[in-house]
C-alpha cells in the first residue's frame, strides 16, 4: 500500500518513479496511480494481491484490535493517574487565627493554606479580618469581664468564616503587646484578670485555643520582619530581606538585616532564624512608650512640667481646642514619674500649628545623649545604621497615606515642607476638608506625621538616601503587614529551617512529558508488532 503513494518526481525525465511500482503479476495499476505499471525495479518482494489483503489486513486482526484498545486505554489510565496524584488540591484548606490585642484596638485575623501544603512555602495568606469594636483589651483593667466580652462579635464571625469540620483542629491564639505591657509594669494584678477573662472568653469557641500571653518586645518586632519577608516571598527565595517598621499606639519596632551586626555587640536586639536553608541575623528593637499615642503623652507631659492650666502646643492646628486631663494624661506608666505637683485637675490645650516649634517639642521626648556602643539610635540602644529597603506599617502607613507623603522619592525637605504647610492650615479649615473622617484622628496627623519624621531621621539615623528606600504598606498580597502572621507562621512550624526539595518539573510539565512518553512506548509496541512490508532492493530500474 506504501508502495502504491511513494513517489519521486526524478530530475531528468520529469516523469514519475515508483518505488513500488506494480510488477508484472500486478494487471492493473493501483487506484489514482495509472502510471504506476510503467516501472518496475527487478526485484521486488510484493505485497498480497490487493483481494487477499483486504481479507488479511493486519491492522484488523483481532489481537491488534484488542492491543490497541488495552494499549489506549492504558494510556489514559496512566495519564488520568498521573494529572490526579500530582494535582493540587485546590479546595481543601487548613485554618489559624490570631488576636493581635494593642494597644489601642484588638484585631482578629484568620489565616488559611491549602491543607496539604502544612510545612510547605509561603502560601498562607490571609482569609478574614475582623477590628473589635471599642478600646484595647488594657483599657479594660477596671472591668476585666469587658475585655472577654468584647471580643465575642469578632469570633462570632470567625466561627461563620471556618468551616466546621476544621473548627477543633484550628489553632487560636491571643499576642497582646504594648498596651498589656504597660499594665502589667503598672498593675500586674490586674493584667492577669484581664487575660484570664480574654481566655475564659476565648475558651467558648469551638477552635484550638492555645492561650493569652504578652509578646516581647523582640517577638514583635521580629515576627513583623518575619511576615513581610515571608510574604514577599524574599525568604523562599533567599534573596535579599526588607527591614521592618511598626509603629503602634503605645510601642514601635524596627528590625533589619546589617552587615555590620552579627548580634555580638548587643546580644538583647539579636533574633537569629534559619529559615529555608538560610541563616538570618536580625537587629530588632522595640520602644515601650513611643507608639504615637504614648509619644504624644511624652510631648505634653513635656509641655506641662509646671502643671499650667494651659498650653499653647504647636503639634496642633491653629484654632484647635481640647481640655485634657491631668490625671488620664499621667496615668501611663511612661510619663506617671514626671506628674507635676499640685496640678490642677484639667489643662486646655491649644494649637498654633507651627512644625518647627512641634519638631522642637518632639525631639525633646528622644535622648541623644549617651551611647555606650559603637552607634546608637537614641536613649542609648544601639543600633546599625539602616541598610537596604524597609517596609512601614501600622500608623506609618495610616498618617503618611492620610498626609499624602507615602512617595519616598519626596526629598526630605519637601516633606517637611509640606508638614510645615499642613500644620499651619486652621482647624475649621482641615475639618471643612475631611467631614468624614474621626476627628480624633484627624486633629493628630499634624503631630503624628511630625513624629514619624522625627523618629526616622533623628531617632534611626535614616539619610536622605535611605529614606528613599522607606515603602508605607498596609498589606502585602491581600494580608496585613504585622506581627501576627509571623507569630502563628513559627508556633505553627509553618516554615521549614531547611529549603524544601522542590519537584524536578512543574505539574503541567510532568505531565507532558509523561503523555509524550506513553504514546512513544505505545507507538514502538505497535510498530513491533507490524507484518513484514514489502521492501524492494535497489536495482537499476527497468523502463
Ligand atoms: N488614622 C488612622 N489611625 C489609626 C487607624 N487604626 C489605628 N490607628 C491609630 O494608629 C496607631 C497605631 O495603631 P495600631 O498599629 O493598631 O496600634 P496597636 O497595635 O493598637 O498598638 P501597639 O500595642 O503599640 O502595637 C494608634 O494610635 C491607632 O489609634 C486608622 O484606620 N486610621
Ligand atoms: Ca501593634
Amino acid at each position: 500500500m506504501l508502495g502504491y503513494l511513494s513517489h519521486l518526481e526524478t530530475g531528468q525525465t520529469n516523469q514519475p518513479l515508483y518505488l513500488f511500482p506494480m510488477c508484472p503479476h500486478f494487471h492493473h495499476p493501483p487506484p489514482g496511480n495509472p502510471l504506476a505499471s510503467t516501472s518496475c525495479p527487478s526485484v521486488c518482494l510484493l505485497p498480497p494481491p490487493l483481494s487477499e489483503m483486504k481479507e488479511k489486513n493486519p491492522w484488523h486482526t483481532p489481537v491488534t484490535i484488542i492491543l490497541t484498545v488495552i494499549g489506549v486505554i492504558a494510556i489514559v489510565t496512566l495519564v488520568t493517574v498521573a494529572v490526579l496524584q500530582n494535582k493540587p488540591i485546590q479546595q481543601k484548606y487548613k485554618y489559624g487565627i490570631v488576636l493581635d490585642a494593642g494597644s489601642s484596638h484588638t484585631a482578629v485575623y484568620i489565616y488559611e493554606w491549602p491543607a496539604e501544603k502544612d510545612n510547605n512555602t509561603g502560601r498562607v495568606q490571609q482569609k478574614y479580618s475582623c477590628k473589635v469594636k471599642g478600646k484595647g483589651i488594657s483599657s479594660y483593667a477596671d472591668e476585666p469581664q469587658k475585655a472577654g466580652e468584647s471580643l465575642r462579635e469578632c469570633m462570632f464571625e470567625a466561627k461563620k468564616q471556618v468551616p466546621k469540620n476544621r473548627h477543633g483542629e484550628t489553632p487560636l491564639y491571643l499576642g497582646a503587646t504594648a498596651g498589656m505591657r504597660l499594665l502589667n509594669l503598672d498593675d500586674s494584678s490586674a493584667s492577669n484578670k484581664v487575660f484570664q477573662a480574654v481566655e475564659e472568653a476565648l475558651q467558648r469557641f469551638p477552635f484550638s485555643f492555645q492561650g493569652a500571653r504578652i509578646l516581647s518586645g523582640q517577638e514583635e518586632g521580629a515576627f513583623g520582619w518575619v511576615t513581610i519577608n515571608y510574604l514577599s516571598d524574599r525568604l523562599k527565595q533567599g534573596l535579599e530581606t526588607t527591614g521592618a517598621l511598626d509603629l503602634g499606639g503605645a510601642s514601635t519596632q524596627i528590625s533589619f538585616v546589617s552587615d555590620s551586626y552579627n548580634g555580638l555587640e548587643s546580644p538583647k536586639n539579636s533574633v537569629n532564624f534559619r529559615l529555608y536553608g538560610n541563616d538570618y541575623h536580625v537587629y530588632t528593637h522595640s520602644f515601650l512608650c513611643y507608639g504615637k499615642d504614648q509619644a504624644l503623652g511624652l510631648a505634653l507631659a513635656h509641655q506641662t512640667k509646671s502643671g499650667p492650666r494651659t498650653i499653647t502646643d504647636p503639634c496642633f492646628h491653629p484654632g484647635y481646642t481640647q481640655t485634657k486631663n491631668y490625671s488620664i494624661l499621667y496615668d501611663s506608666p511612661c510619663v506617671s514619674e514626671r506628674k507635676p505637683q499640685e496640678a490642677p485637675l484639667s489643662f486646655t490645650l491649644s494649637g498654633s500649628g507651627n512644625f518647627t516649634k512641634c519638631h522642637e517639642v518632639i525631639k525633646s521626648v528622644f535622648d541623644f545623649t549617651s551611647c555606650n556602643y559603637s552607634r546608637c539610635s537614641f536613649n542609648g540602644v544601639f543600633q546599625p545604621t539602616p541598610q537596604g529597603s524597609f517596609g512601614a506599617f501600622s500608623a506609618y502607613y495610616f498618617v503618611m497615606k492620610f498626609l499624602n507623603l507615602t512617595d519616598t522619592s519626596t526629598s526630605i525637605e519637601v516633606v517637611r515642607e509640606k508638614l510645615m504647610e499642613y500644620c499651619a492650615t486652621p482647624w475649621t479649615k482641615i475639618v471643612k476638608q475631611h467631614p468624614k473622617v474621626d476627628q480624633k484622628y484627624l486633629s493628630e496627623y499634624c503631630f503624628s506625621g511630625t513624629y514619624i519624621l522625627t523618629l526616622l531621621i533623628e531617632g534611626y539615623n535614616f539619610t536622605s538616601e535611605t529614606y528613599s528606600k522607606i515603602e508605607f504598606i498596609k498589606k502585602i498580597k491581600g494580608s496585613d503587614a504585622g506581627w501576627t502572621l509571623g507569630y502563628m507562621l513559627n508556633l505553627t512550624n509553618m516554615i521549614p529551617a531547611e529549603a524544601p526539595d522542590s519537584p524536578l518539573l512543574p505539574h503541567a510539565g510532568y505531565v507532558s512529558i509523561v503523555t509524550i512518553i506513553a504514546i512513544l512506548l505505545f507507538a514502538l509496541f505497535i510498530l513491533s508488532l507490524r507484518p513484514v512490508w514489502p521492501t524492494c532492493s535497489k536495482q537499476p530500474q527497468i523502463v
